[in-house]
């Protein structure tokens, strides 16, 4: 089982598949504590906030609920709930706590395809069809690195960035992995101006790629 926080249908906002009509399954639980994380909400795994699929579904604001699901009962919600889209992406809190492998599996099997937002500082468990998206996390509250592992396991690796040390992180996370097919995404934090211009000079330096975050531009989830 799943522990779920949300499962909802939008356009992809970041990275390489930016645009793409995309159903989210957004997992709870995290330990990695980004200061400037913008689904807080979905850290603490509390007992007391299990709730019916049903409540969750219907869900209004970010809270801290979350639901236990299985990996069919997922696709059976996406049918009830009518969702169009073929392409789903689990994000969470931190979705590789999970072993995601029966559930990209099973999505794949029913025509879907999978990518995975993840922090990259657990083991990731998916086919290898799935399309991972690391975010690689460094010095963040909460103890945790990235491994090596998810790095080279990584399609795109996506970094958040506000500041000069920020890009000289990911130069140094570079060097540990063969970049070679790699897609590599400045990601601005929190569409601050300062950070957004930082992304813009530095993509353009060293041959990478801007991601901005478009649902927050938009003004949906
Ligand atoms: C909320 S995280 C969940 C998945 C996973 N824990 C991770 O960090 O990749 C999804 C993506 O949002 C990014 N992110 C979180 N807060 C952000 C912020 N304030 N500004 C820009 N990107 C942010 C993360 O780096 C990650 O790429
Ligand atoms: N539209 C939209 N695109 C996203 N891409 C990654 C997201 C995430 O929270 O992982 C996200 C999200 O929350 N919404
Ligand atoms: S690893 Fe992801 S979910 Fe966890 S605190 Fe950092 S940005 Fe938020
Ligand atoms: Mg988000």
């Amino acid at each position: 089982m799943y522990k779920v926080n949300e499962v909802f249908e939008t356009i992809q906002g970041e990275g390489s598949f930016t645009g793409a009509a995309s159903i989210f399954i957004r997992l709870q639980g995290c330990p990695v504590g980004c200061s400037w994380c913008d689904t807080k909400h979905t850290w603490p795994v509390s007992a007391q906030m299990q709730q019916p699929l049903g409540d969750i579904i219907i869900k209004t604001a970010e809270t801290e609920h979350w639901a236990a699901v299985s990996a069919a009962q997922l696709v059976t919600l996406f049918s009830q709930q009518g969702y169009q889209a073929k392409h789903v992406v689990i994000t969470g809190g931190e979705p590789c706590m999970y072993d995601l492998t029966p559930l990209c599996e099973l999505l794949h099997s029913k025509g879907y395809s999978t990518q995975i937002e993840t922090s990259g500082t657990y083991e990731i468990k998916a086919p290898e069809q799935t399309w991972v998206t690391v975010s690689p996390k460094v010095n963040m509250a909460g103890g945790y690195k990235v491994l090596k592992s998810a790095l080279d396991r990584a399609n795109e690796i996506k970094h958040p960035v506000a500041m000069e040390k920020h890009i000289d992180e990911l130069l140094q996370l570079l060097q540990q992995t063969d970049c070679a097919g790699k897609l590599i995404y400045l990601q601005p934090i929190s569409q601050q101006r300062r950070a957004t211009e930082l992304a813009i000079a530095m993509c353009k330096k060293y041959n990478w790629r801007l991601s901005v975050q478009v649902h927050k531009y938009l003004g949906i989830s």
